[in-house]
């Protein structure tokens, strides 16, 4: 308990020592400008130019990831379903964007995950993988697509790395999947674990509910961790598990934990898109915080648009429509016979 507590302690102190070089970055960009006014532009007449864009991000890897859970920096895991998403996660410093399989809720529409086809998840690897450049991008094995044995698990991961482009799956499950685990790992293709509460098993659960809340079914779960470890997966989400048990797990393991409704006590976290944006309009589980609030500015914008349509103040003529040439329209007009008609742009209100 002590040395979870000095454990949070450091964490705090790294973030707060991150957050201050940040800040004295933002300042130093704001007069940077100046410095860039003596050069040229191609006419040879000085021009203030903009500030070089910074470093490209270095890529995430999986032995990074490890480096981040060694020094304690709390690794960063979003999801994200297409392209803009994805580049989003890339730009605003992700470490790993993860194409879950909560796409079937979220994105398609489907009332749970079950439903989700490896081909329906390929088609969003694509997307993402097109957006993704220094997060390592990992993405859900659907439900099905790994049940039927080992040759299975590896077609279908096979298909994920080949023609999802992903770099690594991710499967839920406990030690009796620590074989097919195994089958991947053995043969180079990255996997994260799932622990805890699994989403795809929600009906044979009987809900999405907190798992691990007993000694004896918090010390499965742990052992399950240790055996998906063991089987050579790079990293292990924890699922709606207490926060102690999570802790513990996190003490026992190499390889960094992320939780999601699994408290601070691992090694990072991974939350929803829509649930971070505040885009989802369904059940909010206890442990999603909303960090924006996309939903209203969705709102705000559908209904502009519309009432500026209808209106008649959008689009205006000079400002976002297109010029003929001189002429040109009574010579069509000629053309056609139609010399009578005539039209103005709706005056401006
Ligand atoms: N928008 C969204 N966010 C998610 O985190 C998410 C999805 N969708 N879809 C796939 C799975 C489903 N997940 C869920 C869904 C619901 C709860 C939930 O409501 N949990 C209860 C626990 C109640 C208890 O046992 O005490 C809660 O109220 O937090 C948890 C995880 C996580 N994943
Ligand atoms: C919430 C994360 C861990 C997930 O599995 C998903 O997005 O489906």
């Amino acid at each position: 308990m002590h040395a979870q507590m000095l454990f949070s302690t450091s964490r705090t102190r790294v973030i707060v020592s991150i957050a201050r070089f940040q800040n004295i970055g933002q300042r130093c960009m704001s007069v940077r400008p100046l410095k860039y006014e003596h050069l040229t532009n191609t006419l040879g007449e000085p021009s203030p130019q903009k500030p070089a864009p910074p470093p490209p991000r270095k890529k995430v890897t999986i032995a990074s990831l490890h480096a981040l859970r060694q020094e304690r920096t709390p690794i960063t895991v979003l999801t994200a379903y297409d392209y803009p998403t994805a580049r989003a996660a890339s730009i605003h410093g992700i470490d790993v964007t993860l194409v879950g399989d909560s796409l079937a809720q979220v994105c398609l529409g489907y009332s749970s995950t079950t439903s989700l086809t490896l081909d329906e998840m390929l088609h969003h690897c694509r997307a993402v993988a097109r957006g993704t450049s220094a997060p390592l991008l990992v993405a859900d094995m659907p439900f099905g697509s790994f049940y039927a044995g080992k040759e299975d698990t590896v077609r279908a991961a096979v298909r994920m790395l080949q023609e999802g482009n992903v770099e690594a799956v991710k499967l839920e499950g406990g030690s009796e999947i620590a074989g097919r685990v195994q089958a991947l790992t053995s043969i180079g293709i990255p996997v994260m674990a799932h622990v805890g509460l699994l989403p795809q098993r929600h009906t044979a659960l009987s809900g999405y509910r907190v798992q691990g809340r007993t000694a004896q079914s918090g010390r499965s779960i742990l052992h399950s961790a240790l055996a998906l470890e063991e089987a050579g997966a790079f990293s292990i989400v924890l699922e709606a598990i207490p926060s102690s048990l999570a802790a513990y797990i996190t003490s026992r393991l190499k390889v960094p934990t992320i939780g999601i409704g699994a408290g601070p006590g691992c090694s990072g976290q991974v939350l929803v898109w829509d649930d971070v944006m505040g885009t989802w309009a369904g059940h909010k589980a206890k442990f999603v915080r909303r960090f924006g609030d996309v939903k209203s500015e969705v709102e705000r914008g559908v209904k502009a648009y519309a009432s500026a349509v209808r209106d008649g103040s959008f689009p205006q003529h000079e400002k976002e429509g297109y010029g003929m040439d001189d002429g040109e329209i009574e010579k069509l007009l000629e053309m056609e016979g139609d010399r009578e008609w005539t039209w103005s742009p709706p005056k401006l209100m």
